[in-house]
């Protein structure tokens, strides 16, 4: 069973989202789903109010401008906007901070230490994830670390907050710019080998949606076979790679096309850029 159609026990504390564009809306959409929050127990904030108009007649839930009332009664805070946006609206929210609260920032780049910096009470307890958009399906990947005032008790939370929306792990902070890289920009690298797959599909003479059917649930297939059986993805390609047989004719192409390479550099200039995304 996917995690998205499994019910998480209701938290009952309220919750605001601060910044409910993409992610935050696809965070929002798979809690309500879960049933880990009620729409009564939520809040979400965006920057127009055409938005919030429409965000709470879509979902039943209370939406507006005004992030200061939001976070007032909220328990659990949830950060949402750009990364270079998150200093400035921790601090517009400073007056109904309290040690009571738990902030979560999503942004990509931005340190708990900054939150902490830009905080009031200094004594703030702010745990930041990295969620990525399979979070709509259930099938999403987080990673969560702690910041200096959060106690486990808080990250525990947090953490299952994070799996009613698929996996979500726990690394230190220092990694936190190259699982953005990694998973949290992911799911657009991956879109483009589907893509380019259902292409190639077409190419040999299938029609598009057979071809991009059997793109997706191959690689769902094989993600799953690396997940569920633990063993290294280069042993499951050598059971497939039958000797003198086609795939490794088609190994040879990618070797030669140098797809290890290109992805170990796409995801290395995603890294590098959320080292600096919150600077601008
Ligand atoms: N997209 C992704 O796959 C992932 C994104 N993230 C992080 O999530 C954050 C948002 O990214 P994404 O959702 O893609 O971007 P979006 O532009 O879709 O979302 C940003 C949201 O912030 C709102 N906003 C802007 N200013 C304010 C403000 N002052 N107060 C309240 N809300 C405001 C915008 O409102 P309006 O809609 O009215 O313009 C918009 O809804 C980023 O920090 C990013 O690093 C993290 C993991 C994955
Ligand atoms: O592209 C971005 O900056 C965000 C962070 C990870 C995924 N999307």
């Amino acid at each position: 069973m996917s995690a998205s159609s499994q019910q998480a026990a209701n938290t009952g504390l309220r919750v605001a989202i601060l910044g409910t564009g993409k992610m935050g809306g696809i965070l929002l959409e798979a809690f309500l789903r879960s049933g880990l929050f009620n729409s009564d127990q939520v809040t979400a904030t965006v920057a127009h109010e055409a938005r919030a108009t429409a965000l709470a007649s879509r979902l039943g839930i209370r939406a507006t401008t005004n992030n200061l009332e939001a976070a007032r009664e909220a328990d659990v805070i949830l950060i949402g906007v750009k990364p270079a946006q998150v200093a400035d609206l921790v601090r517009e929210i400073s007056p109904v901070l309290s040690d009571k609260k738990l902030l979560i920032s999503f942004a990509a780049s931005v340190g708990t230490r900054a939150i902490e910096e830009a905080a009031l009470p200094a004594s703030l307890s702010v745990i930041r994830a990295m969620p990525n958009t399979p979070s709509a399906v259930g099938a999403g990947m987080t990673a969560l670390c702690r910041g200096r005032n959060a106690t486990l008790e808080q990250l525990d939370l947090a953490q299952r907050i994070f799996a009613t929306v698929g996996r979500a792990v726990v690394v230190d902070e220092k990694h936190m710019d190259a699982v953005t890289g990694l998973s949290g920009s992911g799911p657009a690298f991956i879109y483009i080998i589907l893509e380019a797959l259902a292409e190639a599909g077409v190419n040999v003479g299938l029609p598009r949606d057979i071809a991009t059917q059997l793109a997706a649930q191959t690689a769902y297939g094989a993600a799953k076979m690396v997940l569920e059986t633990g063993s290294h993805p280069a042993l499951l390609k050598d059971e497939v790679t039958t000797p003198a047989g086609c795939t490794v004719d088609g190994i040879l192409e990618l070797e030669e096309g140098g797809v290890r390479v290109t992805l170990i550099k796409a995801v290395k200039r995603a890294t590098e850029r959320a080292r600096q995304l919150a600077g601008n």
